[in-house]
Formats: structure tokens, sequence, C-alpha cells
């Protein structure tokens, strides 16, 4: 398993912005969309292309183009769901396919609530999509989820990460596996209800409202 922190002044700038409680929804969601698009610019280093030939106006020319299946992005529901249109922007031909996931605020354990995914994931790669990775019970149940299902290159894109979290999906996933975090930002940990230390609150509820 990889980690990859994304060291870039224009991220910081916006995740600066993002943590802000004075940030209003409205801005809150522009930015998200915005940070998104500048991780999966790196997050898609590996996404899988074959040799293409073309004919330019001019002469013939080799280039790529993305392999079939095409990659499949999941947004894991609510927060993810902030994150689809700044990744599907990068990739306008991926396939979308959704999760429905909730923590408990009391055990902190994840549960699914709703799943619309192709059932055979074989050899697909795979952007899972959420903004917070904190106990990272969500994410290592997702991708295990993605995995036993065939998923063979599975990529997390996130913007604040705990270390606490990131090695609770390590060890899920093993430290073999072709899984990839990316992070906007790495805070020093979570504190006692699970949150994101300093973090940025409940992603969901500043993209949303409370529910
Ligand atoms: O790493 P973990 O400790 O599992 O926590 C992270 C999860 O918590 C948040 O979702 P939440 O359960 O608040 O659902 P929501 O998106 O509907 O608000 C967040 O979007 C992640 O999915
Ligand atoms: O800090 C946190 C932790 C879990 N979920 C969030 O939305 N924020
Ligand atoms: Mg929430």
């Amino acid at each position: 398993m990889r980690l990859h922190v994304v060291d870039h002044p224009l991220v910081a700038h916006k995740l600066t912005t993002l943590r802000n409680r004075e940030t209003d929804s409205p801005t809150f969601r522009r930015l998200a969309d915005e940070l998104v698009t500048l991780l999966a610019y790196e997050a898609t280093r590996g996404v899988r292309v074959v040799e293409h030939d073309i004919s330019t106006p001019v002469a013939s020319a080799k280039g790529v183009k993305l392999t079939q299946p095409k990659p499949l992005v999941v947004p894991i529901l609510r927060a993810g769901l902030g994150m689809l249109e700044g990744m599907t922007r990068l990739i306008p031909t991926a396939e979308v396919g959704f999760l429905g996931m909730i923590r408990n605020e009391e055990t902190l354990e994840a549960s699914t609530y709703a799943n619309r995914l192709p059932d055979d994931l074989t050899g697909r790669q795979v952007y899972v999509l959420d903004p917070m990775l904190a106990t990272g019970g969500t994410l290592a149940v997702a991708i295990q989820y993605l995995m036993e299902r065939g998923a063979d290159d599975v990529t997390a894109i996130c913007l604040l990460g705990a270390p606490e979290g990131v090695e609770h999906v390590r060890r899920t996933v093993g430290e073999d596996a072709s899984v990839q975090i990316v992070l906007a930002g790495m805070d020093p940990g979570l504190n006692d209800l699970g949150y994101i230390v300093p973090g940025l609150g409940d992603a969901g509820d500043r993209l949303y409202g409370v529910v």
C-alpha cells in the first residue's frame, strides 16, 4: 500500500480555507471540488492506457487512450458525493458506482446502507472518493469490498487523513496490496470522538448541512 500526501502550495491554500469554521457551505463545496481535481491529477498517474494510433490533419501519430473497461469512480455517500464532479471533470468517461456508508458516532464502526456497484469488478481500476480518513474503518471496509469483487487496483482520494486511519487501512488490506491513498493533508491525530484534529469538522455536515 502506498501513501501520497500532495505537497503543493495551491492545495495547502485551498485546504486552509476549507478548514476554517467561517467558510460557508457554498464556498466549502467549491473548494472541495477544486481540491479533488488537483488531487486527481496526482492520483491518476497510474491510470491504465494503451497505445493508440491516430491521424492529425498533418500526419499519423502515436498516442494513448484509456483502456477498457474504463476506470470506476466510487464516491462514498454522503460526503464523497461532494468530490464526484471534481473527479469526473478529469476523467469524463469514467463509470460511477455508489457506496452509502455511515460511521456510528459512538462505536465509530462503519456500516453500509447503500450499494450501487457492478457485482463483478474483475481487473477494474477503482478510484474511491471520501473527504475524511479518520479511524480508517469506512475506507478499509470499502476497499475490502471492492477487492473481494475483483478490483485489482484501488486508489482512495481523501482531503484529510490521520495516521491511525492510514495504518488501519494498511493493516486491513496488507502491505503488498495494490492500494494507493492520496491525501491533501495529514493531520496529527484524532480526538476522543474520532474526529480528525485540527481537521475540518464533519465533512458531510459542512457540505450538505446537519441532518
Ligand atoms: O475513517 P472513519 O473513522 O470511518 O470516518 C470517516 C467517515 O466519516 C464520514 O462519514 P459519515 O459517517 O459522517 O457519513 P456522512 O458522509 O453521511 O456524513 C466521512 O465522510 C467518512 O466516510
Ligand atoms: O473529522 C472527521 C471524522 C470523521 N468524519 C468527518 O466528517 N470528520
Ligand atoms: Mg458525516
